[in-house]
């Protein structure tokens, strides 16, 4: 049982309140009575509004059931009319244009957005760290460089990977960094003369670059610089060079590594990463939150039998052109993904002794936290302009968007804070915030700093609207359907009419296999191609190698060409076309091979989730290709077999064994985690496996489809068992 510290109305659980008191209300500028008394106005104030907006959700999914269940032969026509009937579809505003003000250079300008969950500090430091990184490295340790001839990773390096990885490297600085003659496969050293850098070949001639204005700084001497840094597409590219390293001696113009700009923007998650589900979990993903804002977070782990110290990283200083110095950022910029409107949290409860809305607490608690980057007594600042950066996610339409806007401006106010400092990154991933996209922009058209196609939650919140419509489509075929890709280019097409460019990001989802790096490098420069300044990354590996896409596609070109063929259209007619299955009959291994996938997926994740608080994992899928799954993926799947089961294209009992079978696979895949706990055999008592089972035999019923309830539900359970 917790225990409550009563403050004006509310009731804060102790180890919150201390934290807040001992370490969040010292060097801020705030008086934290006067704190209390305006965050218990806010719930009072806001509360009742969130309950209506939850409401409204209801609603609105039920009238939609209905619908489905009168309308069995489906009318597209009808279906629209009654979706604007019911308020569903919203009129679209004509003309909308963001102002946006103070925004960080890192939004501007296009790259990687790498996320992280922030209750993970090694990782949250090393996401932070993540602005800059090591192509060699990425690209010797991934399936990038393939491994055949000789170049296998092995224990110790490999010397024919090294030089596989170095040509690799070469070939692409003659795609970014071309050379008015000749190629960098050829260059023996460099020189700076005046402002120009020369590059020496091995024919003994030299050559300067195709446009010289690339060329931006150095470290070391003009004769033989250690550094040579470079800006292309606003991302800077660094080669750093010693001839007393073992990769640098045997490189021919000493080169040990080419650094890249990578992560310019991090999303530290509070949200589908994480497994936060009471006041001590909630302070703990606030403590990591305060330790990147105050610059002091820190994460001492073993690795490769030494013990490494992690901190953030220092900025970057170089040697300008006219010999003046000057300071690069050494981190990513941060943004904190709060929860979005659903869930409470008991660790603090409202004047009816009920536990307050985790959306409102998250808001308020990380703002005020991040005031501590803005005090200027830290080290480091995250915004330069003093910008705090938020991203909520999960909003249903205009007027929850319009919720989003209130809160902020109501800690604005509590915390002295200058309107729209709070700045707002919409996710588009609900089907109601797609189809009126501009609307909900409008409403925050002062303070927002991106959309972003979260295209998991969206995929599990299209399965779990159109529930009654019909059995869905197979998984996988879900990415080539109508809907989502309506979906993709509605949301560069809205964003791009309200007036985007140079103010706020256009961001794409994630790419969540994380160890298939060389498909990445061939799929994901889709991204910027089509108009998108940013996509998510799920390691920093991936970030550098994402960069690449974001040298080789000129992205304000890519806008500026869209922009000047807009009439931009409406695809509301496309983002309605239901992902019904287009067989009758699906074959009986299909449709096993399907549950396996998606039983095993659910399984592998939420064991973990419940059993240890991880939130995201990475898990085997059927063909043994570890995938990113968080709860979103969990969405898709658990909503995917209710679905299903509904229709009748597989049974409960099915399900069942498949869970059981699954079981044994899962169990096997971690057998080497020591603390892990097997389910198989064990179903009854194991909390996981019917956690696990739940959210797909009851997944018809919950919110939206979310997982969120089921998932807290197991987890509180599993603690309770734990103590
Ligand atoms: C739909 C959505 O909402 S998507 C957003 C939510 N998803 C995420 O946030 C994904 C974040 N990514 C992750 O959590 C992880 O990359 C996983 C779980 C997918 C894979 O994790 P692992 O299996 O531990 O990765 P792997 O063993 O390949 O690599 C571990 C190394 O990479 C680093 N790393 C991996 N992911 C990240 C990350 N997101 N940020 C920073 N560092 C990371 C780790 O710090 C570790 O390096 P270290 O040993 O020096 O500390
Ligand atoms: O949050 C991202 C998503 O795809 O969902
Ligand atoms: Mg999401």
């Amino acid at each position: 049982m917790a225990n409550y510290k009563k403050i004006g109305t509310l009731q804060v659980e102790e180890g919150l309140y201390d934290f807040l008191h001992e370490e969040v209300f010292v060097n801020i500028d705030l008086h934290y009575n006067k704190f209390w008394d305006d965050f218990s106005d806010l719930v009072s104030e806001l509360t009742p509004i969130n309950d209506e907006l939850l409401k409204e959700r209801d609603q609105l999914q039920s009238a939609i059931n209905n619908w489905h269940v009168a309308n069995p032969t489906f009318s597209q026509q009808q279906y629209k009319q009654f979706l604007e009937r019911i308020g569903y579809l919203e009129e679209e505003p004509e003309k909308v244009k963001v102002t946006t003000d103070n925004v960080d250079d890192e939004v501007t300008v296009a790259g990687p957005q790498l996320v992280v969950p922030v209750n993970n500090a090694r990782y949250a430091i090393n996401a932070a760290n993540a602005r800059w990184g090591s192509l060699y490295d990425a690209l010797y340790g991934t399936d990038v460089i393939s491994e055949s001839d000789g170049a296998e990773i092995r224990s110790n390096y490999n010397p024919i990977r090294g030089e596989k990885v170095v040509a690799f490297g070469r070939s692409l600085l003659d795609q970014f960094l071309p050379l008015e003659k000749g190629s960098h496969h050829n260059v023996t050293d460099y020189h700076i003369r005046g402002e120009a850098l020369i590059f020496t070949l091995e024919n003994g001639g030299s050559a300067s670059l195709k446009d010289p204005s690339l060329f931006r700084g150095y470290l070391g001497n003009k004769e033989n610089p250690t550094s040579i840094l470079f800006r292309h597409h606003g991302l800077h590219i660094e080669l750093v060079r010693d001839e007393k390293d073992p990769i640098g001696s045997r490189d021919k113009a000493n080169v040990k590594d080419i650094i890249l700009e990578a992560a310019l923007t991090t999303i530290i998650d509070c949200e589908d990463s994480v497994a936060a589900v009471d006041a001590e979990d909630k302070q703990e993903v606030y403590r990591n939150w305060l330790g990147l804002m105050n610059g002091h977070l820190k994460a001492s782990f073993k690795k490769n039998g030494s013990t490494i110290e992690r901190h953030l990283h220092e900025d970057r200083e170089y040697i300008g052109l006219r010999n003046d110095r000057f300071i690069l950022k050494g981190r990513s910029l941060l943004f904190i993904r709060n929860v979005g409107h659903l869930m409470t949290t008991d660790a603090i409860l409202d004047e009816t002794g009920k536990p307050i809305y985790e959306g409102i607490l998250d808001t308020v608690v990380t703002s005020l936290i991040a005031l501590h980057s803005m005090n200027g007594k830290e080290k480091y600042a995250n915004s330069e302009l003093g910008s705090i950066y938020i991203v909520k996610p999960k909003m249903h339409g205009p007027k929850e968007v319009a919720f989003s806007n209130t809160l902020f401006n109501r800690i604005e106010d509590i915390l002295g804070l200058t309107r729209h400092t709070i700045k707002i990154g919409v996710m588009d991933e609900e089907r109601r915030t797609s189809l009126n996209l501009k609307a909900c922009i409008k409403q925050v058209k002062e303070r927002i700093v991106f959309v972003n196609t979260g295209f998991l939650d969206r995929t599990g919140d299209e399965i779990h609207t159109s529930m009654l419509a019909g059995p869905v489509q197979r998984k996988n075929d879900m990415k080539h359907t109508e809907w989502i890709k309506a979906y993709e280019s509605s949301n560069v097409y809205a964003a791009l009419s309200c007036g985007f460019p140079k103010i706020a990001q256009i961001g794409k989802g994630m790419w969540a296999a994380p160890d298939r790096m060389k498909a990445m490098l061939e799929e994901k420069v889709v991204h910027p191609l089509s108009g998108a300044t940013t996509a998510w990354v799920p390691s920093p590996t991936a970030a550098i190698l994402h960069a690449l896409h974001y040298h080789q596609v000129d992205v304000s070109k890519v806008q500026e060409q869209l922009l000047a063929k807009t009439e931009l259209f409406s695809y509301r007619d496309e983002l309605l076309k239901i992902p019904i299955m287009t067989e009758k009959l699906l074959a009986k291994e299909s449709i096993q091979q399907e549950l396996n996938n998606n039983v095993q997926g659910i399984l592998g994740y939420v064991v973990r989730w419940v059993n240890q608080g991880i939130g995201c994992s990475k898990v085997l899928d059927v063909h043994n290709v570890g995938l990113m799954e968080d709860r979103a993926t969990l969405r898709i799947s658990s909503q995917h077999i209710a679905n299903w089961l509904h229709h009748g294209v597989c049974t409960k009992e099915e399900v069942y064994d498949t869970f059981k079978n699954m079981a044994k696979v899962v169990d096997q895949q971690n057998q080497l985690d020591a603390s892990y706990e097997p389910m198989a055999n064990n179903e009854a008592n194991s909390i996981a496996f019917q956690t696990a089972c739940k959210l797909v035999f009851e997944g018809h019923k919950q919110p939206n489809g979310y997982t969120e309830p089921i998932l807290h539900e197991g987890r509180k359970a599993k603690k309770e068992e734990i103590i």
